[in-house]
């Protein structure tokens, strides 16, 4: 049986390699990990390595690659996630990473016109240990490869992704640099990785929207789990720091009027728009480098009821008056289990930071509402007083459990009691 679905004919039986993992050192401080394929009679790998992933730690990883060609550098990150590829590559909070999936094989659904988060893929690559051969699924409409070829996204399969997450886990978050240029020796790669840090860039104004618009698509009927349907109709401005699809659709599903706006938006013109609530959304890198926007979230905050999600829940957190940290090396994926500490109840939620909220910083009337509960990390807060709500992670899933879609509820529910009390 041959397939094309790589952009090259391949047959089944190609692919029935076994893989071992073995490395070689360089220099004392400098190891080349290498995945050896021991084939069989008549079996080769369809591809011989023609890439290098470069940490800064100096391990240098050789891979294959599909997708766009070239030398990138990036934090990477692994993602625990075993679904959902196509929208962690169009989640803009992915900006400045690549992404390591560590289910081992990725590719096999395709793409299709549907699971978009945004509408670009914003991250730096992926990096994936086996790249299916073979695409099948109803909606698949195109390959892994092509999508992110015609996106000029850097992809490297055949990697010991196993091997890195155990690295990152263990060492903490790496920056490294893919690169599939032979003229580029190992050491210079090394140096590039070194000379770079996500740490205090803004790569909010990178994919954040550059004018106001509408929002109207709700989640498709096939898809919808709001039973109760949209009651009273609020309007929301929801500040675009990068923000997913699907917190707006689950958004104008509770029966939302959705003003996105970019980040930069003043908040004088929101609250000329005298909306009903405010979004503050997910967003990539380092939230302490963005203070600008920190100042408009401290405009707006007391104003009208506010939620925040993930960089929104950090942003928030400053404005309040408290500080963000950089955690070891993250949270990404959907399988975290969180205790919402007002119910009891635990949520395995999707979710997809670097940085966490320190709650010892937080002024007093601030509540933490919910905690990871993997680290004891603050996953959510709120600060009553000023009908404020956030959460850390992700109730809107995308790739990932609905435990958590109540949250949207409960926006809506605070911008009623707010029309109550205003009436
Ligand atoms: N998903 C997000 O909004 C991520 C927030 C922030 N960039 C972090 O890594 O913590």
């Amino acid at each position: 049986m041959a397939t094309k679905a790589l952009g090259f004919s391949v047959t089944l039986n190609d692919f029935s390699n076994r893989f071992g993992s073995n490395s070689r050192p360089i220099s004392p401080k400098v190891r080349v990990f290498t995945l050896t394929c021991s084939a069989g009679k008549g079996e080769r790998p369809w591809k011989t390595s023609d890439a290098r992933l470069v940490l800064a730690d100096g391990s240098i990883w050789n891979a294959k690659s599909f997708g766009a060609s070239g030398t990138q550098v990036g934090e990477v990150v692994f993602n625990t996630s075993l679904t959902g590829y196509q929208e962690i590559l169009t989640d803009p909070s992915y900006a400045g990473q690549f992404v390591l999936m560590t289910n081992p094989h990725i590719g096999n659904t395709g793409v299709n016109f549907d699971d978009e988060e945004s509408t670009q893929c914003f991250l730096a690559g992926l990096v994936i240990r086996s790249l299916s051969i073979s695409t099948s699924n109803w909606r698949c409409a195109e390959t892994l490869g092509d999508y992110l070829a015609e996106r000029n996204i850097m992809g490297i399969y055949d990697v010991d992704t196993r091997a890195i997450t155990r690295r990152l886990r263990q060492d903490g978050s790496l920056v490294g640099v893919l690169s599939t240029d032979n003229s580029k020796s190992d050491g210079e790669l090394l140096q590039m990785s070194r000379s770079w840090d996500i740490v205090g860039i803004d790569l909010i104004s990178g994919v954040s929207c550059k004018s106001p618009h509408e929002w109207v698509d709700k989640t498709k009927q096939d898809w919808e789990f709001n039973s109760k349907g949209p009651g009273e109709i609020f309007h929301i401005v929801a500040y675009d720091f990068g923000i997913k699809h699907n917190i707006l659709r689950r958004l104008a599903s509770y029966g939302c009027k959705i003003t996105v706006v970019p980040s930069t938006w003043p908040a004088s013109e929101t609250l000329k728009l005298n909306p009903d609530g405010v979004l503050f959304s997910n967003g990539p890198g380092d939230p302490s480098a963005v203070p600008y926007a920190v100042e408009t979230v401290k405009n707006i905050l007391g104003k009208v009821p506010v939620f925040g999600i993930c960089m929104g829940h950090q942003l928030l957190g400053q404005a309040l008056g408290g500080k963000t940290f950089k955690m070891k090396f993250g949270h990404h994926g959907g399988n975290h289990p969180v205790r919402n500490l007002r119910t009891g109840h635990v949520e395995i939620s999707a979710q997809n930071h670097n940085y966490a909220v320190d709650p010892a910083t937080l002024p007093e009337g601030v509540e933490v509402t919910h905690i990871n509960l993997n680290d004891g990390s603050c996953a959510g807060l709120a600060f009553p007083a000023q009908r404020i709500m956030s959460l850390q992670y992700h109730p809107e899933a995308s790739p990932g459990p609905h435990d958590s879609d109540y949250a949207f509820r409960e926006f809506v529910e605070l911008m009623k009691r707010e029309n109550v009390h205003s009436a």
